[in-house]
């Protein structure tokens, strides 16, 4: 079967006036038009298979947005080809919009002042959805979702979290083939994400909807995804499952411990002790090495009171791409 989603050589480059501070620079900026160019997405290429759930991951500005807005037809890319479904998004947007759903998390396709339930039925209209098929999804989403009593309330009114969930419903009434979901854990609070985690992971199952999620947040997309795409400052890093990317460039955990006692030379077997703090002692140990078997070798000299292990952070594994880049390049003597 083809790609579901096939990007060559995307590039997405902004171009805005460079502004000057204070009075001075504002009268500088009126008169004398610099320009400055981000290069936000910068030559990707992916394929994505009908069916997959697809973490895309970066920090903030890593170029996410940009190519969720690409994908689905709101920006024209500067150079490269895009082909979603068999469609061209900037060219074939109306015709896209139907076989899509998005979650942009900063922008509301809701309608504010309206009790959510009006804002479901204008999109009923709008995507032409049957009242057999928009009755049937909204009952199955409210199972997950927990919409009830939110039907009633004016968007304005509604929680961020409620307020995801309720975009969720909204981005899934009209049964699309792709959902571009784009950071739609963010600030949300454990039960939420729970519900939204739920609801992602059913509609990939159950629906077979091909869905890419957007987070900054590498263990939100690890409880989902399989696979996942890393982009950093507009260039796709890593394409793989989550498991090997850590293996590779985020070998170590970390495994904090308090103890009843002060212990400034604290030591273990297959760990090496970086860093002590009044009663924390912080180790760091191999992926490999079964934590469970170094909290028994640590209790047996130090009594410990509380305990936490720690997964590298997206910003370790990012450190880690880079660091093994530029080792691999001094030993080729670049
Ligand atoms: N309309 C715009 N005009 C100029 N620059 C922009 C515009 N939109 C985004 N950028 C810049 O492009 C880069 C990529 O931004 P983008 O919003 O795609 O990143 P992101 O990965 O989605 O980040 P975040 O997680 O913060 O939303 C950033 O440097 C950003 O400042």
């Amino acid at each position: 079967m083809p790609p579901i989603i096939t990007v060559t050589n995307l590039s997405k480059e902004y171009r805005t006036v460079k502004r000057h501070s204070g009075i001075g620079g504002s009268i500088r900026t009126l008169f004398t038009r610099e320009y400055v160019t981000t290069q936000a997405v910068d030559d990707v290429n992916l394929t994505i298979q009908r069916g997959e759930l697809i973490g895309y991951i970066g920090q903030n500005g890593a170029g996410k947005s940009t190519t969720f807005k690409m994908l689905t037809g709101v920006l024209l890319p500067t150079t490269g080809h895009i082909e979603v479904d068999g469609l061209i998004p900037f060219k074939q947007r109306q015709k896209l919009a139907y076989r899509i759903g998005s979650v942009f998390g900063q922008r509301s396709q809701l309608w504010w002042d309206l009790p959510l339930k009006e804002s479901m039925e204008i999109l009923k209209t709008i995507y032409r959805i049957p009242t057999e098929i928009y009755k049937q999804n909204l009952a199955e989403f409210d199972e997950i979702l927990g919409l009830g009593e939110l039907l009633e309330k004016p968007v304005r009114q509604l929680s961020l979290g409620q307020r995801m969930r309720s975009e969720l419903a909204a981005a899934f009434l009209h049964n699309p083939e792709i959902a571009f979901l784009d950071e739609p854990l963010l600030g949300l609070d454990v039960v939420a994400k729970e519900h939204v985690r739920q609801f992602i992971s059913e509609s990939n199952r159950r629906r077979g909807i091909t869905i890419v999620l957007a987070s900054n947040d590498m263990a939100d997309v690890e409880r989902l995804c399989q696979r996942m795409l890393l982009i950093d400052k507009g260039h796709l890093l890593y394409d793989g499952t989550v498991d090997a990317i850590k293996h590779e460039y985020a070998p170590y955990r970390t495994l904090i411990v308090h103890t009843a006692e002060t212990y400034t030379d604290a030591w273990v077997e297959n760990a090496e002790l970086v860093e002590s703090e009044g009663t924390q002692l912080k180790f760091r140990f191999l992926r490999s090495i079964n934590p469970q078997q170094l909290i028994a070798n640590l209790s047996t000299r130090y009594e410990i009171t509380d305990l936490l292990i720690e997964e590298p952070t997206l910003e370790d594994v990012i450190r880690g791409m880079y660091e093994e880049t530029n080792k691999q390049r001094k030993e080729q003597g670049r």
